[in-house]
């Protein structure tokens, strides 16, 4: 599409050129004032006084299930659907149900990626590899078991599968029971005559699904168990592996150290050598990104590969449309275009975007409908403000909140673009680490950033707009239906290291908002995807007219 085709009708009532602040708290929803939601227990008076606004400027959104393209309600937001759904401005099928439905039909089976890989399976190993949980934000169980079955059936006599333990969203400690189903089902495919097995497997957070080139140590971990079949730790089983690991004073699914399958004379099961085929089960993309180029690029400098072996190799997805990577995949991404981002970049709007490491593709790649890179260099820039990296963020709960305040504050001191957008990432990153204490420093410091970037914003007469991607900080602790807390045998509470069902905040408000200016009352379902039309209107812009409604109305005081 050229520039002509992005033109944007100026908005009836609202003026251009106003400066705004586009605030993402990630992790960060609303629910119940109890001791376990970290944003009540935390001192945010930032955050807390936007509610007096209420209804006209402060609003709850959706960002779980259908509303943000996830297969059903009980789906909990993550990061990727809501930055998609906030800067895309419509709902979209997301991967999670778009491999769903390939299953389903058996699509999946038929295309490409599944032919591509079947060519290896008559003399060679199939190895999967991916997230062992039913979290349903990175990879599904139920997909796994499906797609061992289904590739057994089409002649795969061979399969390894090497298993990243979860624990982020999903409860710690379930990796035990994700193990046994997997066994199970291997076991029945052995009974059919398949060799089939678990052959390495580590904790996610240290074994392989790094993200945004953070380290890169943690991917070669994984490579070192998963293609040399080399680790600390060596096991019969994996379930004799994941129980002796979480053994371990403060061991925990996250982090668990990486191991190998070993048979009786002491050999590892399953390396991936020259011939084998290889499937990375994961749909999501953000951390999947890193082994993917381990497996594809012929040139390669992030870490020794030591071997490089010659195999066939598919994603699940593609995890980079601009990449192209992996070249081969299973079922095809959803294709978002036309993002808000494309469409204000056309219509004069200057964009800033910021984050720390951990969060940056967040506010750029998912932001932008999964696509790397500027859409205009000239209009935009991005700044990343490298992470703290090889510690749990509960060490550091401040994290770079800091730093991404002063940076936002001194762009829009700058007065050099209208859009200054930035994700603050505490209350998600700190949340996952089932840290209360954490939790609630973090919560606190992402207040004070939002502090820094509204005084900004009232120096130059700007707008600003706060949400959130999701929830996570605001409830850690896992309840029954009636919202009480879980407490086990002992009487202690069940940590929730996830992110939940609650619905996020919205607020809208600065010296540069038009007087009349309100949250619409007609809107009672609205979600994440009906932001980027209102912050498009913000801009003094008319939505595209397929873009999910705008949340606000102007009336005339
Ligand atoms: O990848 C992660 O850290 C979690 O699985 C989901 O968190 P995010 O969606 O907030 O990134
Ligand atoms: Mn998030
Ligand atoms: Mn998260």
């Amino acid at each position: 599409m050229g520039s002509e085709a992005f033109k944007l009708k100026d908005h009836p009532k609202l003026p251009k050129d106003k400066i705004i602040a586009l605030v993402v708290l990630d992790g960060w929803g609303e629910a119940n004032p109890d001791q376990y939601n970290c944003i009540h227990v935390a001192e945010t008076p930032t955050m807390d006084s936007l509610k007096k606004g209420a209804p006209d400027r402060w609003r709850l959104v959706k960002a779980h299930g259908k509303a943000v393209g996830l297969p059903t309600d009980d789906d909990m937001g993550n990061s990727e659907v809501g930055h998609n759904a906030l800067g895309a401005g419509r709902i979209y099928a997301q991967g999670a149900q778009l491999v769903d439905l390939a299953l389903e039909s058996g699509k999946i089976f038929d295309d490409e990626g599944f032919n591509y890989i079947k060519q290896s399976f008559a003399s060679n190993t199939l190895h999967l590899i991916g997230l062992m949980s039913d979290g349903g934000v990175h990879s599904r169980l139920d997909q796994l078991q499906l797609l061992l079955k289904g590739a057994a059936e089409r002649g795969a006599k061979k399969i390894r599968v090497h298993v990243l333990t979860d624990g982020r969203d999903v409860l710690d400690g379930s990796s035990v029971g994700f193990a046994e189903t997997l066994e199970n089902d291997l076991a029945k495919l052995r009974d059919k005559g398949v060799d089939a097995q678990v052959a390495s497997g580590g904790g996610r957070m240290y074994v392989t699904m790094d993200r945004y080139d953070n380290d890169w140590n943690v991917v070669k971990r994984g490579w070192d168990a998963q293609v040399l079949g080399e680790a600390p730790h060596k096991f019969k089983s994996v379930v004799e592996a994941i129980k002796t690991l979480r053994a371990e004073p403060k061991a925990n699914d996250q982090f668990l150290p990486p191991f190998v399958i070993v048979d009786d004379q002491g050999k590892a099961v399953g390396p991936i050598v020259d011939g084998d085929a290889v499937v990375t089960f994961n749909f999501r993309a953000d951390r999947m990104v890193m082994l993917a180029k381990a497996l594809e690029y012929e040139d390669f400098d992030k870490f020794d590969r030591v071997r490089f072996p010659k195999i066939r190799y598919a994603g699940m997805l593609q995890y980079d449309g601009e990449l192209k990577l992996p070249s081969h995949y299973l079922v095809s991404p959803p294709e978002i275009e036309r993002t808000s981002g494309e469409f204000l970049v056309h219509n004069g709007v200057r964009t800033f975007a910021c984050s720390e490491t951990v969060k940056f593709g967040h506010v750029t790649f998912f932001w932008n409908g999964n696509r790397s890179g500027y859409f205009r260099a000239d209009m935009e820039e991005y700044v990343e403000i490298p992470s703290d990296s090889g510690i749990p963020f509960n060490v550091k709960p401040k994290m770079k909140a800091l730093e991404i305040g002063e940076k936002a504050r001194d762009v829009i001191l700058s007065r050099k673009f209208h859009q200054v957008r930035v994700n603050i990432p505490n209350g998600d990153m700190v949340g996952h680490t089932g840290d209360i204490e954490a939790t609630i420093v973090s919560c606190k410091a992402a207040d004070e950033a939002v502090k820094m970037i509204f005084d900004a914003i009232e120096q130059v007469g700007g707008i600003y707009v706060v949400t959130a991607d999701h929830g996570n900080a605001e409830d850690m602790v896992k309840r029954d239906k009636k919202g009480e807390p879980i407490l086990d045998k002992s009487g202690n509470i069940q940590i929730l290291t996830s992110h939940t069902l609650q619905l996020v905040p919205i607020a809208i408000g600065g010296p540069g908002l038009a007087p009349g200016v309100r949250f619409r009352k007609d809107l009672p379902e609205g979600g994440l995807a009906n932001v980027a039309a209102t912050v498009i209107n913000l801009h003094g812009l008319e939505a595209p007219s397929d873009y999910e409604p705008s949340l606000i109305e102007v009336v005339d005081n």
